[in-house]
């Protein structure tokens, strides 16, 4: 067994994070490590943060993200957060630029603990969604859930945040609907040919929403950070809000900002749990021993 990768199990809001440490190797984290990490309960995890070294000049790591499924996703803002957290316990170092397969993200650990990610550009085209079929109003598109004449669940916006997202406005309690029941489905929907991340928003002032979110890949989440992001910016789209929201998920709270150069900066906490040493190939771990204090 050969445990040479050092990792940190953490949460960002209760999002079950493992931040990887593939840094000065060739390997990645394969499917089946992830998916092996994630059928270990105390190994849990709805994103693996896979650290690599920079493959383009001026940033300081390239990052992969794994889904608990063994997929793969282009954003994760609570693990972003969670990876901010690690580099900048280990380095002092405080502002970092990351590399994604969705693009450039910026972030930067604040003096109170809180950070702050440059979450990018919010996209509203059907095909940069994507959606299988042409909808010229990306604020509000055909689909619905439950039965064909009394819909639970219809009427979403949609937007991509470097993965795809649908927000269902909903005028009650966020909790009063079966997400695990319509999360599968919705996610898996044909209109969604790279799957989604299904929430549940309901605004409650013109700058606060509640939140919940099946991610795609993950199932029923505590948080999920580019959800709170694509329902804010859907939130201010549609006229039901400004552009800085707090989104309280099941959780907490994150504070959401759509600048006016469109840029979506996401802020809020991440938090250390443990750590360890795994397997990329296979998922095997092993608990790091604690110093005593
Ligand atoms: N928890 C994440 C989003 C996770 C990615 C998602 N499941 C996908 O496949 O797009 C967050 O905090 O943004």
């Amino acid at each position: 067994m050969a445990l040479e990768a050092a990792f940190a199990k953490m949460n960002g809001l209760g999002n079950a994070i493992i931040v990887a440490d593939m840094r000065g190797r060739a390997d990645r984290v394969t499917p089946a490590a992830a998916r092996a990490l994630n059928a270990d309960p105390d190994t849990r995890f709805d994103q693996i943060m896979a650290i690599h070294d920079p493959r383009v000049a001026g940033t300081h790591n390239y990052i992969e993200i794994f889904n608990s499924d063994g997929s793969q996703a282009q954003a994760c803002g609570n693990g972003t957060r969670c990876v901010v957290q690690a580099l900048a316990a280990e380095t002092g170092q405080k502002t970092f630029t990351f590399q994604t397969v969705a693009g450039i993200l910026n972030a930067e650990e604040h003096e109170d603990g809180m950070i702050s990610v440059d979450m990018g550009k919010p996209r509203f085209g059907w095909q940069e969604i994507p959606l299988a079929e042409e909808f010229r109003d990306t604020r509000m598109i055909e689909l619905q859930a439950g039965p064909i004449d009394a819909p639970v669940l219809h009427s979403p916006s949609v937007a991509s945040m470097g993965n795809p997202h649908a927000i269902f406005w909903v005028a009650g309690d966020v909790n009063d609907y079966d997400l695990e029941r319509f999360g599968p489905l919705l996610e898996n929907h044909p209109v969604f040919p790279e799957r989604a991340n299904i929430s549940i928003a309901r605004v409650t002032a013109d700058d606060a929403l509640t939140l919940r979110t099946w991610e795609r890949g993950a199932g029923l989440t505590l948080a999920c950070g580019s959800a709170a992001c694509a329902a804010a910016v859907s939130a201010a789209r549609t006229g039901r809000t400004g552009r800085h929201v707090t989104v309280t998920v099941p959780g907490g709270t994150l504070d959401i900002l759509w600048r006016q150069d469109d840029h979506v900066i996401m802020t809020g906490p991440a938090e250390w749990e443990f750590s360890g040493r795994f397997d990329p190939a296979t998922g095997a771990w092993e608990r790091e021993a604690e110093e005593a204090v």
